[in-house]
């Protein structure tokens, strides 16, 4: 396995060198009585250090720790765009150098090391030592962010599934209560779905429930939090939202959709959806508060649907 570094520094006329022997870096590791290793040893020790986390910001935060015993540097930065990740650790200063990471051509995002002093190249050399330690950890933290967003997400419209739906409720369930904030919750449903992909076949019907995903989202606020239930059933968390607010966010979902165009491949498709809603109440249990809007949709359905009760 080859991992590359790409590097670029400021400046080269840093002093503040902080390891011991200019050829061979020591190392002290803390609460072993000083003893010196060689940067081989310490290669092997910030490895294993960095294996005992697939948390990517535990992991960098281990790397900056270490790194700081034996470099003074003032800030360690991570992005990958890739991901949408950008991780920061201490303040940033003027000069700094830049490391492109990759494994066998993969991008593993950069990393971006600064200090008011230039880095020498030998600090650099140093720098880059330690780094080929991080490269894997790093990969093996983004394959695992990856697992567990996709065994949370739903694959078809690509929103939070059943699963994230359970523990978001919980939390904010206990959020709210411990805060003593109002908290309500939506569940919807398709009116008449099954007519919708018996007319015009299953995979349309999968790109309404898309759509449908892409429209709820665009509906509500960034912090409301949209899930597909199953089915053609959604759910959408209310946070800091009373039983006023609710009903206002519900009509207005309600009557986007019904303003909806669906264009499918060359088909129209227009299409409504029922909602239940419920507020929680100082004394209700997650599955009350759930239990209520679930009961509320079944009317919904049942006084003639495209409605919020
Ligand atoms: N295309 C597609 N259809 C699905 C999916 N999941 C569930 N369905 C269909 O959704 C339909 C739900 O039908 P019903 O429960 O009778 O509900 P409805 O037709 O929406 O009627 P009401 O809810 O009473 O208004 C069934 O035909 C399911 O096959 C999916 O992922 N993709």
């Amino acid at each position: 396995m080859a991992n590359t570094l790409h590097s670029h520094s400021d400046e080269q006329t840093a002093e503040s060198f902080i390891f011991e022997e200019p050829a061979s870096p020591s190392y002290r590791q803390q609460g072993q009585g000083h003893d010196a290793l060689s940067s081989q040893d310490l290669q092997l020790h910030i490895s294993q250090l960095l294996q005992t986390s697939l948390e990517l910001e535990k992991v960098l935060h281990l790397f900056h720790s270490e790194l700081q015993q034996h470099l003074a540097i003032d800030s360690l930065g991570y992005r990958n765009e890739e991901h949408s990740i950008v991780l920061n650790y201490g303040n940033s200063r003027p000069h700094s150098c830049h490391y492109s990471l990759q494994i066998n051509s993969s991008q593993q995002g950069d990393l971006i090391l600064t200090r008011s002093k230039a880095f020498s190249s030998r600090e650099l050399n140093f720098i880059e030592g330690l780094i080929g330690s991080l490269v894997c950890p790093i990969r093996n933290a983004l394959l695992y962010q990856q697992a567990i967003s996709a065994a949370l997400k739903d694959s078809l419209t690509q929103i939070g599934n059943r699963a994230a739906l359970e523990t978001a409720l919980e939390r904010e369930v206990s959020l709210a209560k411990r805060h003593q904030h109002p908290f309500s919750l939506l569940v919807l449903d398709i009116d008449h779905f099954k007519q919708i992909n018996d007319r015009y076949g299953h995979s349309a019907g999968d790109m309404v429930l898309k759509e449908l995903a892409r429209s709820l989202s665009l509906c509500c606020r960034e912090t409301d939090n949209c899930y597909r239930f199953g089915g053609e059933e959604f759910v959408l968390l209310l946070n800091q939202t009373d039983s006023e607010g609710c009903q206002r966010i519900a009509e207005r979902i309600r009557h986007c959709i019904e303003e909806s165009v669906f264009t499918i491949d060359e088909l129209i498709i227009k299409t409504t959806i029922s909602i239940g809603t419920a507020t929680l109440q100082a004394q209700d249990k997650t599955f009350e508060l759930f239990d209520r809007a679930d009961k509320a949709l079944y009317l919904a359905k049942q006084q003639g649907r495209n409605r919020v009760i």
